[in-house]
């Protein structure tokens, strides 16, 4: 199987990440665990930057909160460079309590609360990605309040379908997302902010979809913006100066996943922006999540029981599953796995990783070969850096791991263990339930 960035394999037959030993790692930390690789993130946010540098076309590079977002992750993007893209005010307002600049953020979302836009509105984000008619006229209507003009991008739907889980296809006409190109939404949406004197539209976002691995997709949607845009241009004298590509670069979660280069993708969408924008080339952003974090995390499990069913299956019992990572459940994703504690030993055994959690379907990884597995036993599930710490939750009350970053033998706790206290935090017994003797 593939290990990424600083994974390897040490002297005492352990998985290492970052320096650390993953055996080390669960004994101090506790389990289970999720490890980030530091340099391997920081590595994948230089290929971007280098990658677009190397195009000599205006850029811009933001990550995309939604895959990993924590207050040490925020300072991680702010140190190298990158522009951030939140969804919620929740992601909002992580990034400023680290300090993270607002004019290097920008807004998504297809149902922004009012709430969520007088926030960002005061804490001067760089822009708004606006989704639909709805929010273009309460945006107008809240910026005007507040004094000020809302510099905004319009979201396309450019009915690209891009080859990937239905899911997490997002540019397909049939989408919830964005204003429909085909039947002239965008058009209108164009027309409407030029009119409002407190709206400033700068320019087209569009995004396609996640985890893909080719390059036609992108290439499309560009050809699509790039006939927008001179449409815009006749009818309404607008020219775009941002054309926002959206993220959905692949990763190699498994080893027969093909994904492409990270400059593959840009090289496409820049050749793509330069034949088909001949003048007034606008500034290309991409806003990529999971080829960010995606392949530099790492959960480390513990085995619990295990159950053979003579001639049907052997499953294998770790002490996390859907709650950490729902992904197997929501998109029949599939994750690789090892033995942290045993990583030299050869394969013995067929056997199905299964969760804790109450459900049937809390399966993490069906049919992997391994040694043969021992209550005790560390498994390591790779590429679990995107989307699984941010989609966490707490179903069966069962606690969201730690979160640690792991850099030159150095580990960092950037999210501490949930405790059972933490679980009922937020929980209040009215007054007509109480009984003498039930305490808090
Ligand atoms: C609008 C938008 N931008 C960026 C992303 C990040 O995508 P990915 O993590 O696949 O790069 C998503 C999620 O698919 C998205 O919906
Ligand atoms: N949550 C999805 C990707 C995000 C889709 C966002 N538009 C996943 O885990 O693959």
């Amino acid at each position: 199987m593939k290990l990424h960035g600083t994974s390897r394999i040490n002297e005492q037959g352990h998985l290492e990440i970052g320096g650390c030993d993953a055996v080390e790692l669960i004994r101090t930390f506790g389990s289970p665990l999720y490890v980030m690789d530091e340099a391997l993130i920081r590595h994948r946010m230089r290929q971007f930057m280098e990658a677009f540098e190397s195009t000599n076309l205006p850029f811009q590079v933001a990550y995309a909160s939604k895959a990993f977002s924590t207050l040490a992750m925020c300072r991680i993007v702010d140190e190298e460079g990158l522009h951030l893209d939140v969804v919620s005010d929740g992601e909002l307002f992580t990034a400023l309590k680290a300090g993270f600049p607002p004019e290097r953020i920008y807004f998504h979302g297809n149902n922004k609360t009012p709430d969520e836009i007088q926030m960002a509105l005061h804490a001067g984000v760089r822009l708004f990605v606006v989704d639909n008619f709805v929010e273009l006229s309460l945006l107008e209507h809240l910026a005007g309040q507040a004094g000020t003009i809302a510099r905004i991008l319009l979201r396309t739907t450019p009915g690209v379908e891009a080859h990937t889980h239905n899911y997490i296809q997002t540019g397909q006409e049939d989408s919830k997302f964005g204003f429909d190109l085909a039947s002239g939404q965008v058009q209108e949406a164009v027309r409407q902010a030029m009119a409002s004197p407190n709206l400033r539209l700068e320019g087209y976002h569009c995004h396609i979809g996640s985890q893909i691995f080719e390059v036609e997709g992108f290439r499309l949607a560009v050809q699509k913006m790039a006939n927008l845009v001179s449409e815009c241009r006749e009818s309404f004298g607008f020219t775009p100066s941002i054309l926002n590509m959206g993220g959905g670069f692949g990763i190699r979660y498994r080893e027969e996943d093909t994904p492409l280069p990270v400059s593959r993708y840009v090289d496409a969408i820049a050749e793509a922006v330069r034949s088909t924008f001949p003048q007034h080339v606008p500034e290309i952003w991409v806003e990529p999540g999971r080829s960010i974090t995606g392949e530099a995390g790492t959960t480390l499990y513990t085995v619990g029981t295990i159950k053979e069913i003579p001639g049907v299956r052997k499953y294998v019992s770790v002490d996390g599953g859907m709650n950490d990572n729902p992904r197997p459940a929501l998109y029949q994703a599939e994750y690789e796995a090892l033995l942290a504690n045993r990583a030299l030993e050869e394969p013995e055994e067929t056997v199905s990783i299964a969760g804790k959690l109450c459900e049937s379907g809390d399966m993490l990884i069906w049919d992997i070969s391994l040694p043969k597995v021992k209550t005790g036993d560390v498994l390591a599930v790779t590429c679990t850096g995107a989307y699984n710490y941010s989609m966490a939750n707490n179903y069966n009350r069962v606690r969201r791991p730690a979160v640690v970053f792991v850099r030159d033998g150095m580990a960092d706790v950037v999210v501490e263990r949930e405790t059972l206290e933490d679980l009922t935090r937020n929980d209040r017994i009215p007054e007509r339930m109480k009984k003498e003797h039930v305490q808090g």
